[in-house]
């Protein structure tokens, strides 16, 4: 499963999907569940960022998931997935873990897993502890103390939006001076890059050798063996950092490598995706809501 901090569908690839479709995923099979029960007349049709997309149906049924049970959660079986979700096997399923506004079931919508369970936990949060080049972990209900070191800094969540949506108050490129702007960020475990407005993609990639914003390649590339500078973010009082070398994301040509921070220009905010989050052990706590950041 996908987990997705940028939007509210919990949906897995289901039985109702062609085979076309669904070849090579794991189904689920509401007639063969033994708690499954239909939420008749009930619909979901969501949309990614990246123009991929499902839709289907929706069932009741109970739902174990990293050992927490969902005795009645809503599960929305596709019925229909683009071929972006087909072709990528190793995912049977989103696990939308925003808030209410981003669900997309109609005419009423439906909690997402974390809503449902979240009142049984021992404590009504969840922490991402995801890892550059290893498997990372997610933690529901507890903060784990072996996962990070330091204070854990938190910061206010504005989640009208849907999102969790925070304002970084400035940025810095290496060891050089902190840049107050104010920077509205979605925190989106769904997303792979860092997308930042193009003053702060010039300070940063101006630092970098022989980089330069391709429109080939869509994007900020640099040579593969260029030094990159760490970013910090400046979030509540403290700088967090991403270290310099996860900057290089993917190659792009044989020596030249594409960026894992591009332009935000043209989107309705900022976005901390993966390239950030995997720097930091993150507690996401949505009653307050408030999100909490430490150094692994
Ligand atoms: O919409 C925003 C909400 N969070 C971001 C997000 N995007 C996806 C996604 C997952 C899998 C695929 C596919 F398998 F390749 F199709 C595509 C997109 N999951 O979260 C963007």
């Amino acid at each position: 499963m996908d987990f997705d901090t940028g939007s509210s569908d919990f949906w897995v690839f289901s039985t109702l999907l062609p085979s076309s479709e669904s070849a090579g995923h794991t189904l689920y099979n509401a007639s063969a569940s033994k708690h499954s029960s239909l939420e008749s007349g009930e619909t979901w049709s969501i949309n990614y960022g990246d123009g991929s997309g499902a839709s289907g149906v929706i069932y009741s049924d109970r739902v174990v998931l990293a050992g927490v049970t969902a005795t009645s959660q809503a599960v929305e079986a596709a019925t229909s997935v683009s071929s972006a979700f087909t072709s990528d096997t190793q995912n049977d399923g989103l696990v939308g873990l925003a808030f209410d506004g981003l669900n997309t079931a109609s005419p009423s919508k439906v909690p997402t897993f974390f809503q449902t369970v979240q009142k049984s936990l021992f404590e009504p949060v969840f922490a991402s502890a995801l890892r550059h080049n290893a498997a990372g972990t997610y933690d529901f209900g507890w903060i784990d103390p072996s996962k990070y070191t330091g204070k854990i800094t938190y910061t206010p969540v504005s989640n009208s939006s849907g999102y969790w949506e925070i304002t970084a108050n400035g940025y810095a490129v290496g060891s050089g001076a902190t840049v107050s702007e104010s920077l509205t960020s979605i925190v989106d475990t769904g997303t792979t890059l860092i997308y930042m407005p193009d003053d702060l993609l010039n300070a940063y990639y101006s630092q970098v050798n022989g980089s330069s914003d391709s429109s080939d390649a869509g994007g900020w590339i640099f040579p593969c063996d260029a030094t990159l500078p760490d970013i910090s973010f400046e979030i509540g009082s403290k700088e967090f950092t991403v270290p310099g070398s996860y900057i290089n994301y993917s190659p792009y040509t044989d020596d030249t490598c594409y960026g894992g921070m591009q332009s935000s220009d043209g989107f309705p905010f900022n976005v901390l995706g993966d390239v950030f989050i995997k720097s930091q052990y993150i507690v996401w706590a949505p009653t307050v809501p408030q999100m909490g950041f430490a150094a692994p």
